[in-house]
């Protein structure tokens, strides 16, 4: 299989579950590709699998055609693999614009150092910045990050992992928990990022999923048991089965 990162026969199993069987999976250079399916279907522990969080029982996870199964994570971030996670992880008592400047630091300076020499720190401020900009957070810079409303919060927590300039960006659920506007306005900018890069997204919000994809993979009881365009996925009746019971 070819693409910017795919799968082969990837299978998880926690004692008796089988929570990624078998999954043959890829995506390309940019494009939104959103991974749906029933709680329980394997999603999260898929994306714990290519994101190195977790290890594969079997199967491989290849990343511009070079293996990378059971990498450790802060080796794929490296690399141009990242995520962001169901709940938040910011620096709560930092301001948005130290939360972001000490992850871009650590992408172009390599650490996580608070304090750095002025110069050093010039193209580091200067990129903050600019993605303060590209995600509407500029005018919100020098508050705490835990003064934003959840759904910046988790816009933050986006632009953080967008500091890692990633190849690849997974979303575990951005929308959890928010209103719908802020849904709204994380979709825009999801879709937006999907331009420039690869970007995966888990989500339970089969509106936002069927508007703003270009791909679907749908997963029941860890195998993919369709793929394919938002309509051609809306009228697979395997998948209104999964959701809905046989009686759809
Ligand atoms: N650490 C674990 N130990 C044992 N079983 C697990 C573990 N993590 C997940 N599972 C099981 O693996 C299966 C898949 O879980 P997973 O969380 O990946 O599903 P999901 O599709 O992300 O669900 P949801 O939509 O509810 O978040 C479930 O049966 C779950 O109980």
């Amino acid at each position: 299989m070819r693409g910017l990162l795919c799968t082969q026969n990837l299978c998880c199993q926690f004692g008796g579950v089988m929570a990624t069987n078998d999954v043959c999976f890829s995506v390309d250079h940019n494009g939104l590709t959103s991974i749906i399916g029933p709680n329980g279907a394997g999603k999260t522990t898929f994306i714990n699998i290519v994101t190195g969080k977790i290890g594969a029982s079997s199967g491989k996870v290849l990343f511009k055609e070079k293996d990378i199964t059971n990498t450790p994570t802060h080796e794929l971030v490296k690399q141009g693999i990242c995520r962001t996670f169901q709940i938040n992880s910011l620096f709560e008592n930092l301001s948005v614009f130290e939360n972001l400047r000490i992850a871009r630091q650590a992408k172009v300076g390599g650490s996580f150092r608070i304090f750095s020499l002025k110069q050093k720190l010039k193209p580091v401020i200067k990129d903050t910045w600019a993605m303060l900009e590209r995600l509407g957070l500029e005018k919100m810079a020098d508050l705490p990050a835990k003064n934003l409303a959840y759904g910046d919060q988790r816009v933050l927590e986006v632009a953080i992992a967008m500091a890692g300039d990633p190849k690849i960006l997974f979303l575990d659920e951005p929308t959890a928990g928010m209103s719908p506007s802020e849904t709204h306005q994380i979709a825009e900018l999801i879709r937006d990022l999907a331009n420039d890069i690869s970007v995966v997204l888990v989500e339970h919000d089969m509106d936002m999923v069927m508007r703003i994809s270009d791909r679907i993979t749908v997963l029941q009881d860890g195998c993919i048991i369709s793929e394919g365009t938002p309509q051609e996925i809306r009228n697979d009746q395997e998948v209104k089965e999964a959701y809905l019971g046989k009686a759809a």
